[in-house]
């Protein structure tokens, strides 16, 4: 997947995704989460491929290892570029996970890098103590997903850019850091809690950022892009 970032297309239908992507042509990584691919299925990443986007599908799949493999094996045949499993599932599960993909490009295709979410950016402090009933700090909970995620044998981790630079002390620059929760510094936070600009992302060393709203709800998408990949490339 191209470095630059990624703009997540949470839209409803095929036609305001493909509305929204007229002012970007094929240059530009894309993610499909559960709100576009539940709405209009295979298709639209079949769609998104021939126009030659780099496509992050954002499942966050989290079952039992003999689900979560087979359904691996039918995501694989998509030729999606990155995927994602959420790390609590556990080694088991993501090594099924990674087992499905290999099963499923086996033919010839290129296996989609898969990462896991450690901590989703909505998550604050107070929800993993409470509610999670989490007894260490949320940057240990994470970092401990992240290593987990290492040792199952992925490719990286979700987080947030708070805690990207101590995942790269532990698992190294390569292991990718995808971070969303990215806001310019007067946009509003919505429902995410650990937010960061694209200046600090490029400062912590997240290897990518996934863009939604502070792109698809802004009144020209293409400029508030610009201006995003500008700053995350540390060149404004
Ligand atoms: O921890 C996570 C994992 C995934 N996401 C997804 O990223 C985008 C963020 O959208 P914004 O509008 O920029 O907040 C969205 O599709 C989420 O499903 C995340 O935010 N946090």
């Amino acid at each position: 997947m191209k470095t630059s970032p990624i703009i997540a297309l949470d839209f409803d239908s095929a036609e305001k995704t493909f509305a929204f992507l007229k002012a970007f042509e094929g240059d530009v990584n894309v993610k499909v989460g559960m709100q576009l691919y539940y709405k209009e299925g295979p298709a639209i990443i079949a769609r998104l491929k021939e126009l030659g986007y780099d496509i992050f599908l954002d499942l966050k799949l989290h079952d039992i290892p003999n689900t979560v493999k087979s359904s691996m094996e039918v995501l694989a045949g998509l030729g999606i570029n990155l995927i994602n499993v959420h790390a609590a599932g556990g080694k088991t599960m993501m090594e099924a996970a990674l087992e499905g993909l290999d099963k499923g490009t086996s033919s010839g295709l290129v296996r989609p890098s898969l990462i896991g979410v450690t901590q989703l950016t909505s998550t604050d402090e107070n929800q993993v103590r409470e509610e999670q009933l989490i007894s260490v700090p949320l940057q240990e909970s994470v970092l401990h997903y992240a290593k987990l995620t290492k040792n199952s044998g992925l490719d990286g981790v979700v987080c947030s850019v708070h805690e990207s630079a101590v995942i790269a002390e532990a698992c190294g620059n390569e292991f990718l850091k995808v971070t969303p929760g990215i806001r310019l510094a007067d946009s509003g936070t919505h429902d995410q809690k650990r937010i960061a600009t694209p200046e600090e992302a490029h400062l912590a060393g997240s290897t990518h950022i996934v863009v939604g709203r502070a792109i698809t709800g802004a009144a020209d998408p293409r400029a508030a892009y610009e201006h995003i990949n500008a700053s995350w490339r540390g060149t404004k």
